[in-house]
């Protein structure tokens, strides 16, 4: 994805505030710092780093963080803010009958980009057409129609027809039946006036509703210019960003958004016609800072915790905990709740500090086997009586055969399970020192965030 570095980077800094509920016009300073490195290695124009770091550095040093709120995700709201304030929402697509021309420089991706953006139409349930008018490029009239065929799209282009302006008419009046018409422009190599030329003589036949600037990930500083010439000739309203899955920097893009005032339409992430995905700029910037998924991850959190309501288990308070008590059945309900929010991978992934790096260096199959011990570990107590659950410590040798036997395990993995609770119960002791107030709003974040109060469990274990 774009801007893919800043993640583990911003992640590695932000990591280093845990615990701290107030930041210091130092931590404030290298935050920034890392935020302007990372964008300008991505090719953001320097102009728009400081801008966007100025105003970091103003709110985080400014404004109070709300009660209840830490150090670490303070900042990260306001490092969010600042860049949707940047990015945008997605641009506007209605699904509906109208007219889309695409421009940009050769090469970019606009042919590709027209049959995806058809396909993505008729999707939607509407009748797309695309109309070619490249005649300069030799190739893109049979490229254009071959990748309208995949789609299964209209397409109209002429391969011995010299004037564009001549077949955009044609074209629309060809494709009357379709409500959505896509017409493609020919590039060229650089912004020349005749190419701003005839895609103004085109503009005016075909009378778009919407002019979309198409943008190779990979492009830097150039973006400015060409989205600066696009717009004032033919007013640019959204981006295309192709190529995303290369290992592109896609810095130029977010010049491109902020020169030309506009937002992302849509990103290209591969050769085939359904390689095409709408911009959504919650998950692009939540994964761009690393900080997961976090709007996926509240839904999700928010529907665990639902079930859990209506499974009657929401009278639970972790006092008990904080006194010091963790029995296995705070286990087994912090077991549940993971379960309930779906695939543990996913979960660790969307997960602030857990995602991207981490998950990386963890062999493939060790979230399967950590699931499968999740699976293990509940049979296990199930077979538990009420008061081995309650004090597990007192749990004997005899006791592990027995509940080995009944839950068709072995004494291993029944010794395992209680290593593995004592080392949980061991780990929440250590915060025993901390006030009251923060213990109970750790606990309930731990709870909130599922995977994070299973510390110790497993490889990703504290
Ligand atoms: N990997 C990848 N390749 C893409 C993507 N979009 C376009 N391409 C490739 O980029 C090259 C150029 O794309 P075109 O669609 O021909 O570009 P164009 O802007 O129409 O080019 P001109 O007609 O010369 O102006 C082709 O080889 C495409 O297959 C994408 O999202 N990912």
């Amino acid at each position: 994805m774009v801007l893919d570095d800043l993640g583990s980077s911003l992640r590695g800094t932000m990591d280093k505030l845990r615990g701290k509920s107030r930041l210091s016009k130092e931590d404030v300073q290298e935050i920034v710092r890392e935020i302007q490195r990372s964008l300008l290695q991505a090719d953001v124009e320097v102009a728009l780093v400081m801008e966007l770091s100025e105003n970091i550095k103003e709110r985080a040093l400014e404004e109070e963080p709300p009660g209840g709120t830490t150090a670490r995700d303070h900042i990260l709201k306001i490092v969010y803010e600042e860049m949707v304030e940047i990015v945008g929402e997605s641009t506007e697509i209605p699904l509906e009958p109208q007219t889309i021309m695409l421009a940009g420089l050769q090469g970019s991706g606009k042919t590709t980009t027209a049959a995806k953006m058809a396909w993505w139409f008729s999707k939607k349930g509407l009748r797309p057409a695309v109309i070619q008018t490249d005649t300069f490029r030799p190739g893109a009239y049979d490229q254009a129609k071959q990748m309208c065929e995949r789609a299964e799209v209209d397409f109209y282009g002429d391969p011995d027809g010299g004037d564009p302006v001549q077949i955009a008419r044609e074209g629309m009046e060809a494709t009357e039946d379709a409500d959505v018409h896509i017409v493609d422009t020919a590039g060229r190599h650089a912004l020349e006036a005749d190419l701003i030329d005839e895609i103004e003589e085109i503009e005016a036949e075909v009378n778009p509703d919407l002019n979309l600037l198409v943008l190779d990930a990979a492009i830097g500083q150039g973006a400015k210019e060409q989205a600066r010439e696009f717009d004032s000739s033919i007013g640019i309203g959204g981006v295309v960003i192709t190529k995303l899955d290369g290992t592109a920097k896609g810095g130029g893009a977010l010049t491109a958004v902020n020169e030309t005032d506009s937002s992302i339409a849509f990103l290209g992430t591969g050769e085939t016609v359904q390689d095409i995905e709408r911009f959504e700029p919650n998950g692009f910037i939540s994964r761009l800072l690393g900080m997961g998924d976090l709007k996926q991850l509240s839904e999700r959190v928010e529907r665990a915790m639902m079930e859990q309501q209506e499974a009657g288990e929401d009278d639970w308070e972790p006092e008990d905990i904080m006194k010091g008590q963790f029995t296995l059945k705070d286990m087994k309900r912090q077991m549940d709740a993971m379960n309930r929010m779906g695939p543990l991978d996913q979960i660790m992934d969307m997960i602030p500090g857990l995602g991207g790096g981490l998950m990386d260096q963890l062999p493939d199959d060790a979230m399967d086997v950590t699931q499968d011990r999740m699976r293990k570990f509940e049979i296990i107590m199930d077979s538990m009586t009420d008061m081995e659950m309650e004090e597990p410590r007192a749990i004997g040798a005899s006791q592990i055969r027995r509940i080995a036997r009944g839950s068709g395990t072995d004494e291993e993995t029944v010794k395992e399970l209680l290593q593995q609770h004592k080392m949980m119960e061991r780990t929440l002791k250590q915060f025993k020192g901390m006030g009251d107030g923060d213990m109970k709003r750790m606990m309930k974040k731990l709870e909130g965030e599922g995977g994070g109060g299973m510390g110790g469990m497993g490889p990703f274990g504290d």
